[in-house]
């Protein structure tokens, strides 16, 4: 029966007003009110905030107001006035300051994903990304696209950087890489430079922008400069065998459509690849974290 106390109702609405909680986030980001707030010998009142980051008092209220909701701001009461902070979250993730800051992931995400999210359902029944349609930038060349400017390219590497101060710990200790001692981080343009000879090559979110062909190509060249016995690192979110999760994998792969040429695969399906490439002696490792790690020996 529907009603308003119903509970497909509620998780409807919450699904339905989910972006405007990423916005909230992104603008509050944007705006540099968790920085305002870092720098500040103590809670600020909206006023404060909102000469320090220019903008509107009565605008910026509702904002921090928000913000207090979603546990980014804490908020204390001194003479009927509001006084706002930073959270545990919020200085340790959205304060440039921080080592562990994301905000340059979160700007990327809303001045770029976000636009190309815009366009899912046009992606869907083209099956293919949306650059084109969104920024009017050609993808035939999937980087010179994502590139479209030197703002954005400095944007998208420091963004893809902030993920590995959380997270970059639990790949690289995934398995034990003492008996590689060459290691290649592949640069240039690896479907047409000569790769030079190492003892293992990582792959860290690569092959996910890419459609399986490439994929292979890509692969084979990788074996083929690899010393023997030597090995290849993939670094990915992988999706549940049955592809009925993670849901974040599962978005992740979405975004892939509407932003790569790629997708997010299940372990068989990478397998598969690294398998036809030559690559052999398996080891999956989920870190129960956003990536996981494949190790294969040639
Ligand atoms: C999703 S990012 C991952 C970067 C990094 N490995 C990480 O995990 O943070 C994909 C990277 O592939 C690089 N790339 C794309 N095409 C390339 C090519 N043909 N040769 C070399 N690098 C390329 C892009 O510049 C980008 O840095």
């Amino acid at each position: 029966m529907s009603s308003p106390e119903d509970p497909c109702y509620r998780l409807l609405t919450d699904y339905a007003n989910g972006f405007m909680v990423s916005q909230v986030v992104f603008a509050a980001c944007e705006l540099g009110v968790f920085d305002v707030l870092a720098e500040a010998p103590g809670p600020l009142a909206v006023a404060a905030v909102a000469a320090g980051v220019g903008a509107s008092s009565h605008a910026m209220e509702r904002l921090l107001d928000a913000c207090v909701s979603l546990k980014l701001l804490q908020v204390e009461m001194r003479g009927g006035e509001a006084f706002y902070g930073n959270t545990e979250m919020s200085r340790i993730y959205l304060s440039r300051v921080s080592p562990t800051s994301q905000c340059n992931m979160l700007l990327y995400m809303a001045k770029t994903t976000y636009h190309c999210w815009g366009r899912l359902a046009q992606a869907v029944r083209e099956g293919k990304n949306q650059y084109l349609q969104t920024f009017g930038v050609p993808a035939d060349e999937l980087f010179s696209a994502i590139y479209r400017s030197e703002g954005e390219r400095v944007q998208f590497m420091q963004a893809l950087r902030e993920l590995w101060s959380v997270d970059g710990r639990s790949v690289l200790t995934a398995f034990d890489l003492s008996l590689f001692p060459l290691v290649c981080d592949l640069g240039g343009d690896f479907f047409k430079d000569r790769l030079p000879e190492a003892d293992l090559y990582i792959l860290a979110r690569i092959l996910h922008d890419w459609a399986d062909g490439r994929c292979s190509q890509l692969l084979e060249r990788v074996y083929h400069s690899c010393k023997p016995g030597g090995g290849i690192l993939v670094i990915e979110s992988l999706l549940d065998e049955d592809r009925r999760g993670p849901l974040l994998t599962q978005l992740y792969s979405l975004n892939m459509l509407v932003q790569t040429e790629g997708q997010e695969r299940t372990p068989s399906h990478y397998r598969a690849l690294l398998s036809s490439a030559g690559f052999r002696d398996f080891q999956f490792k989920k870190t129960g974290l956003i990536y996981d790690a494949i190790l294969a020996r040639k």
